[in-house]
């Protein structure tokens, strides 16, 4: 922190749906963010796949939105005076550890490597810089070691709120107010279930109200059963539609196929403390997408009064009297009934039922129609680490 906490200087690793957005929420909110936490919020280093940028004087964060929206690239950026250019990332951080303070990371998933997300946090913790995350991958690929660096040093830290259902607070609830983290288990969990995917659950959503409307219409046309082009057509357009909002992946395989649900799952257990789960085995041997869901399925669940979600799940194995037991673990779309708690997450909806011990069942779900929550959740992160330092300010006088 620079001046008293006056200015935090923000190097956003990746310039695609959530740092815009967190570019625009700063830019409008500046004044309240001097107002009610006296901070000023400059993004001095942004990068996307093909140019990494620093400006020591911060960002016109509104003309930069506008250029990369317009063309789609940092060119023209690039060759304005005042700006230093570097070949990625990791060369800007390195040739500049002295002029920032923050790192974002909202590159793309890559859940083999965790690359590039996972060597620019690496070496930001190192250096004792603040971390937050909109991107998983990191976690998925070595979340006990970049959460053990905050706790051995104390001095740099990492926070991941973004990365689990948008802007629900999951994360927040479960290391704040169930006052349990991999270190301080309070209350132990019982079983977690959700869903953890709006672009799954959209699609979901509309090839049911598809499959309805249709229904409706042979029965009034008697037209015969719904043919399953038109399924595909809803799923496609969906998708489409999905990735206009800015809420499917960059390669949105790895929401259909099941494997963003199953980082997030994995995220949330390891938040709470659970040993002895590997992602890699919860993503090959548990986890099936929604490419399964045909037309029979649809068809099959409205008769039962039922709906089909993409659902995550975990609980401890019954019976089991090892104090770490194993936990049985899927990712799989399920039928559910049409008027349960999870059957009435809709849309690009997400929600969560949390069991422990303790606080018995908590329940909590989020609409979300796109972006603007995870990149909300992305700067209540980044508020976070002020709070924290002016406590620390205050007890310190004290
Ligand atoms: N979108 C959402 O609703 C949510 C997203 N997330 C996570 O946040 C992350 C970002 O999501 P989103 O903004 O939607 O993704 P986008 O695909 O819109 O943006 C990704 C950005 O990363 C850039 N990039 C690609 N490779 C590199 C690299 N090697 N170095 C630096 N930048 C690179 C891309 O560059 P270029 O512009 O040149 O393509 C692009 O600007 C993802 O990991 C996602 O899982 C989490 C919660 C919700
Ligand atoms: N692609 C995800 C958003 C990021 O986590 C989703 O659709 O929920």
């Amino acid at each position: 922190m620079t001046s008293r906490l006056s200015e935090i200087r923000l190097v956003l690793l990746g310039f695609g749906n959530v740092n815009q957005e967190l570019c625009r929420i700063i830019s409008t909110k500046s004044e309240q963010l001097r107002l009610c936490y006296g901070v000023n919020l400059n993004v001095v280093g942004v990068s996307d796949s093909r140019h990494a940028l620093f400006n020591r004087k911060g960002f016109n964060l509104s003309s930069l939105v506008s250029t990369k929206q317009k063309e789609k690239t940092l060119e023209s950026v690039a060759s304005q005076q005042s700006v230093s250019k570097y070949t990625d990332t990791l060369e800007m951080m390195s040739k500049n550890w002295s002029n920032f303070e923050l790192l974002v990371d909202s590159s793309p998933m890559n859940l083999q490597t965790g690359e590039p997300g996972l060597s620019c946090v690496r070496q930001a913790l190192k250096r004792g810089k603040q971390v937050v995350l909109a991107n998983k991958s990191p976690l998925v690929v070595a979340f006990d070691e970049l959460t053990t660096t905050q706790d051995a040093t104390k001095s740099c830290w990492i926070k991941y709120s973004a990365t689990t259902c948008g802007g629900l607070p999951v994360i927040n609830v479960i290391t704040r107010d169930l006052m349990t983290n991999k270190n301080k288990p309070m209350c132990h969990l019982k079983k977690i279930e959700g869903i953890f995917n709006s672009t799954t659950n959209f699609i979901l959503t509309q090839m049911f109200n598809h499959a309805k409307q249709s229904h409706k219409n042979t029965l009034a046309e008697n037209n015969g059963p719904i043919h399953k082009q038109q399924h595909g057509s809803t799923f496609d357009r969906t998708l489409q539609e999905a990735i206009r909002r800015g809420i499917a992946e960059a390669d949105p395989s790895n929401d259909i196929k099941g494997f963003d649900t199953c980082a997030k799952l994995y995220i949330i257990l390891k938040s709470f403390g659970v040993r002895d789960i590997a992602f890699e085995k919860m993503k090959d041997q548990y986890t099936r997408g929604i490419d399964l869901v045909d037309d029979s399925l649809i068809q099959s669940a409205l008769r039962q009064g039922k709906v089909i979600r993409l659902i995550a799940k975990a609980f401890p194995q019954p019976q089991s009297t090892q104090t770490h037991p194993p936990w049985n673990i899927s990712v799989s779309p399920e039928l559910v009934d049409e008027h349960s708690f999870l059957g009435r997450c809709e849309e690009t909806d997400m929600c969560i039922q949390i069991e422990t011990d303790l606080f018995d069942t908590i329940s909590m779900k989020t609409n979300e129609w796109g972006v603007t929550p995870t990149a909300a959740a992305v700067l209540r992160d980044i508020l976070s680490f002020v709070t924290d330092h002016t406590m620390q300010q205050q007890k310190a006088k004290l």
